[in-house]
C-alpha cells in the first residue's frame, strides 16, 4: 500500500518550475525565492523537495547515504521507471558499487596522470588561438574556442575514432537534458537520441579505442581486474557522456566571465599563475552544472522540515555558488576571491572525478589568449543556449586587441 504523504507543514512551497524557459533564461531570481523561503522547498509543480541554500546543499551532497544517487541523479526515480540508458556505473550508483569504477577513474584522471598531456594541450591552444586571431579581431567564441578546444583535444585522450565525432555535443546535450522533466527541450532531442547512444556505446569497445588512451586505459584496468570487462565500457561511457558539454560550456563561462569583467582580464594577464583559479571562479560564478537530483533513502529531517523517504531532492548547485550567506558580491567574477568551497563540480563522493581535466583544458586555452591578447570585450547580444541541467552560451561574440 502506498503512503500518499502530505508536504511536511514546515515546509515552504514554492510553484514555479525550474526547467521552464523563464528561470532557464535567467534562475538568480528563482533561486533567490528558494534560499529565502528556507533550508528546503516543496516544488510543488513535480512534487520534489528542493534545496538552494549553501549550508544544506553541501551537507547533502556530503550524506550520500540519506541521498542517494542510485534511484537516478534526474526527475526521474529508476526504482519505478526504465533509465533511458543503462544507468552509470559513477553518477547513479552507490557504494559499494560505486567505488572500483571510481577508483579507477580517480587513478587516470589525477593531475600526475595528466602531465602528459600537458605540454600537448598547451601548442593545441595555441595553434587554435593564433589561426583565430589571424581571422580577424571579431569572432564567436562559442564555435570558435568554448566548443573547437575541447573537441580538438579530448576526443584523442579518451582514443576515440575520428569517425562520427559530431555526435559528442548533441548525445550529450540530450543527456543533460534527459536529467529534466519530458519537456519540449527532452522532446527536441529524443527523435536522435537512439542512434546517438549507439553511437557513444560503439566507441566505448575495447576494439576501437587507441592505444595510451583514457579508453584502453579503462580496459587495461579490467584486465588487472580493477573493474570487471563488463563495467569498462560504461566507465568509458561516463567519459564521453560527462567529458565534452561540460567543458565547452565551463570554457564559454570563463570566456564571457573575463569579457564582463575586463579589469580581471588585466589581473590575469599580469599574473598568468591565476589562470586556474580564474577557471574555478568562473565555475562558481556560472555553475555549467547548475543542478542535479538525489533520493531520500528515508524519512530526511532538513531544518524543521521531513523530506519523505522515496523522494527526489534537487540540488541547486548554482543557487549555493552564489548564496551571499557563503559569498561575498557573490555576482562578482572577482580573482582576488579564493573559490575554494565550490559546489560547482559537486561534493563528496560523486565530486567531478575530471575536474582536473577540465582545469588542464581551461589553464591551456586562457594562457594562450593571455600570452596574445591584451583585452577583450563582448561584441554583440550574447545569446543563452535553453538546457535542463547546464547553464550554456548559444553565442558569446568578441572583440580582441591583439598583445
Ligand atoms: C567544467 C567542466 C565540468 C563540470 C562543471 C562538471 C561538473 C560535475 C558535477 C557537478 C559532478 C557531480 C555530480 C553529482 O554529484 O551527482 C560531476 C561528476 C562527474 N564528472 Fe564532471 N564536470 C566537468 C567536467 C568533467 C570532465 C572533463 C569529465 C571527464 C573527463 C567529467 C567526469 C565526471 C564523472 C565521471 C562524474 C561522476 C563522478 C562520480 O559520480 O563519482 N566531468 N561533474
Ligand atoms: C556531470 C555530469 C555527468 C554526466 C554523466 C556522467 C556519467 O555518465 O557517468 C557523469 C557526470
Amino acid at each position: 500500500m502506498t503512503r500518499t504523504i502530505e508536504p511536511h507543514p514546515a515546509l515552504p512551497v514554492h510553484h514555479g518550475d525550474p526547467f521552464g524557459h523563464e528561470v532557464l533564461e535567467d534562475p538568480a531570481a528563482f533561486h533567490g525565492e528558494l534560499r529565502e523561503a528556507g533550508p528546503v522547498v516543496h516544488l510543488a509543480r513535480y512534487d520534489v523537495y528542493a534545496m538552494a541554500r549553501y549550508a544544506e546543499v553541501h551537507a547533502a551532497l556530503r550524506d550520500w547515504q540519506s541521498f542517494e544517487s542510485g534511484a537516478g541523479v534526474g526527475l526521474s526515480n529508476f526504482r519505478t521507471e526504465p533509465p533511458w540508458r543503462p544507468p552509470s556505473l559513477l553518477l547513479e550508483s552507490d557504494p559499494p558499487r560505486h567505488d572500483a569504477p571510481r577508483r579507477v577513474l580517480s587513478g587516470l584522471l589525477a593531475p600526475r596522470a595528466l602531465r602528459r598531456l600537458r605540454e600537448q594541450w598547451r601548442s593545441a591552444a595555441a595553434d587554435l588561438v593564433d589561426d583565430l586571431l589571424a581571422r580577424g579581431p571579431e569572432f564567436d567564441a562559442v564555435p570558435a574556442l568554448a566548443e573547437a578546444f575541447p573537441l580538438r583535444v579530448f576526443p584523442d585522450a579518451v582514443g576515440i575514432p575520428d569517425e562520427g565525432r559530431e555526435n559528442l555535443l548533441p548525445y550529450g546535450e540530450f543527456l543533460f537534458n534527459a536529467f529534466g522533466p519530458h519537456n519540449d527541450l527532452v522532446a527536441a532531442g529524443a527523435p536522435r537520441a537512439g542512434d546517438l547512444a549507439a553511437w557513444v556505446n560503439a566507441q566505448c569497445r575495447r576494439e576501437v579505442l587507441a592505444e595510451g588512451g583514457f579508453g584502453a586505459q579503462i580496459w587495461a584496468a579490467a584486465d588487472r581486474g580493477e573493474i570487471t570487462p563488463d563495467q569498462a565500457p560504461l566507465v568509458v561511457r561516463s567519459l564521453l557522456s560527462a567529458g565534452v558539454d561540460t567543458t565547452v560550456h565551463g570554457l564559454g563561462a570563463v570566456l564571457h566571465a573575463v569579457a564582463t569583467f575586463p579589469e580581471q582580464w588585466r589581473r590575469l594577464r599580469e599574473q598568468p599563475h591565476l589562470a586556474r583559479v580564474a577557471f574555478d571562479e568562473a565555475v562558481r560564478w556560472a555553475s555549467p552544472v547548475q543542478t542535479f537530483f538525489r533520493t531520500a533513502t528515508t524519512d530526511v529531517r532538513v531544518g524543521d522540515a521531513v523530506v519523505p523517504a522515496g523522494k527526489k531532492i534537487l540540488m541547486f548547485l548554482a543557487s549555493a555558488n552564489r548564496d551571499p550567506g557563503r559569498w561575498d558580491d557573490p555576482a562578482a567574477f572577482d580573482l582576488s576571491r579564493d573559490p575554494s568551497g565550490h559546489v560547482g563540480f559537486g561534493f563528496g563522493i560523486h565530486q567531478c572525478v575530471g575536474q582536473h581535466v577540465a582545469r588542464l583544458e581551461a589553464e591551456s586555452l586562457l594562457t594562450a589568449l593571455a600570452e596574445r591578447v591584451a583585452s577583450i570585450e563582448v561584441a554583440g547580444p550574447v545569446v543563452r543556449h535553453h538546457n535542463n541541467t547546464m547553464r550554456a552560451l548559444g553565442s558569446l561574440p568578441l572583440r580582441v586587441r591583439p598583445a
